[in-house]
């Protein structure tokens, strides 16, 4: 460390007894000139301590900053490749890249071949992720042979309709298209409330199809490691090649593909990348064989017009709730395999269902049968019906009650 430079001297006035007035004066005028540039010189050292300690403060405040930075920074992750006496050399997903690097004296022992850990930006290793939430096997379903038909779909028959024509026609008549010289609709985009039929249409068209359904939900693609969620992605065309032919389906695609945000924090440009990786797969997919994608979403006024254009999701097709004869058909499934008294007339019931998605009139019939069951009886009556719904009506009352609630806060 560098010592301050000593101090300047205190200067001293000696005055001889035997001096005469004169050379009294002379003598004062000296040492107080003397005194005048010592407090110069004091004033310069302040300045410069001054000036010194701004600077180190200044390098605080940096200092400050980028801890923040690292705190707040993502995680990677990687496998781990080998174990040495030197470290681990783990291999970072995304890009492969292979590096040798040190263990924290917490995670000493504990690393294997083949873990699934989270390194920092200088890839030291930070977490030990456990094998149990491996991402692809969470975040996808797989389903080889959906039982949904085509029958089990009430009220949106136009839907239905047109997503035979845009996702089933080119897997079971390709050669109509090439002969005919027009590109099937690279993705299928269904849109529309919650609850409306949107999963079961696709599980049913790849049932049609003898295709695997592959889901994998948009949510689960907004992970908090970056690369994991353009992984994942990537894995999910890989797993639909191999087992073509396959219906992609991707629910809430919203989470992926919403509109830009302004906002640079780390998890939207994750997002982003992600969004990137979905679009890159679909550009690239006119030599995939036979797989077709679907996705869905309740959000469309959300989506980002990237993930609309002609060779992406170019055809959109919405699935509202049903009108009142959609309702009563869909009551008529739900309600075939019921031991239902001829006293419930389904047709006045669905024109009472105002604003019931499917899946509303699936818990009502569901909710019904429960009533009987209660009171011990093998048949539903009219009354079950309207208990239900009653009960269903308190139900929604109290979720708005505390989504109101929620929002106060
Ligand atoms: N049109 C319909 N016909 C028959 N049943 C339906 C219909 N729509 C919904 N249902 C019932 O509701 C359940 C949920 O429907 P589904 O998952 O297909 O809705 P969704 O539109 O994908 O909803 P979300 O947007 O919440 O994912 C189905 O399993 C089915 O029992």
């Amino acid at each position: 460390m560098s010592r301050s430079p000593s101090l300047p001297e205190r200067p001293r006035l000696d005055l001889d007894p035997d001096m005469s007035d004169a050379e009294r004066l002379d003598a004062m005028r000296k040492h107080y000139a003397r005194i005048l540039q010592v407090n110069d010189e004091l004033d310069d050292r302040l300045d410069s301590a001054e000036t010194r300690r701004d600077d180190l403060q200044e390098e605080v405040d940096q200092l400050k900053r980028r801890n923040d930075v690292l705190k707040s920074s993502s995680l990677y992750i990687a496998s781990i490749e080998e174990v040495t006496d030197d470290g681990v050399v783990i291999k970072q997903h995304g890009n492969n890249q292979e590096v040798l690097t040190e263990v924290s004296p917490a995670l000493e022992g504990d690393l294997e071949p083949g873990d699934r850990v989270a390194i920092n930006d200088s890839f030291a290793v930070q977490t030990l992720l456990d094998t149990e939430t491996d991402a692809r096997a969470q975040a996808m379903e797989v389903d080889t042979s959906p039982t949904v038909t085509y029958d089990d779909i009430g009220g949106i028959d136009e839907q239905v309709r047109e997503v035979r024509e845009a996702v089933e026609d080119p897997l079971v008549n390709p050669e109509q298209f090439e002969t005919v010289g027009v590109e099937p609709p690279a993705g299928v985009l269904l849109y529309g409330p919650p609850g409306t039929g949107k999963t079961m249409l696709a599980k049913a068209v790849a049932n049609e199809t003898d295709a695997t359904f592959i889901k994998m939900a948009g949510s689960e693609l907004v992970r908090k490691f970056i690369g994991e969620g353009s992984r994942l992605v990537r894995d999910l065309f890989e797993l639909a090649a191999e087992r073509e032919p396959a219906v992609i389906f991707i629910d809430e695609i919203d989470a992926v593909a919403s509109k830009r945000t302004d906002s640079k924090t780390s998890g939207d440009a994750e997002v982003q990348r992600t969004m990137m990786q979905l679009l890159s797969e679909m550009d690239g997919f006119e030599d995939r064989g036979d797989i077709r994608i679907i996705a869905a979403t309740n959000r469309f006024d959300m989506l980002d017009e990237a993930i609309l254009r002609p060779g992406r999701f170019d055809r959109l097709i919405e699935v509202p709730k049903p009108a009142v004869e959609g309702r009563e058909q869909i009551l008529r499934i739900h309600t075939r395999n019921m031991n239902v008294a001829d006293d419930v007339d389904l047709t006045a019931l669905a024109e009472e269902l105002d604003d019931y998605s499917g899946a509303d009139i699936a818990s009502l019939s569901t909710e019904a049968g429960m009533f009987a069951i209660r009171d011990e009886r093998t048949e539903i009556r009219r009354e079950d019906f309207e208990q239900a719904r009653e009960r269903m009506a308190l139900e929604d009352e109290t979720d708005s009650d505390a989504k109101a609630r929620s929002y106060q806060y």
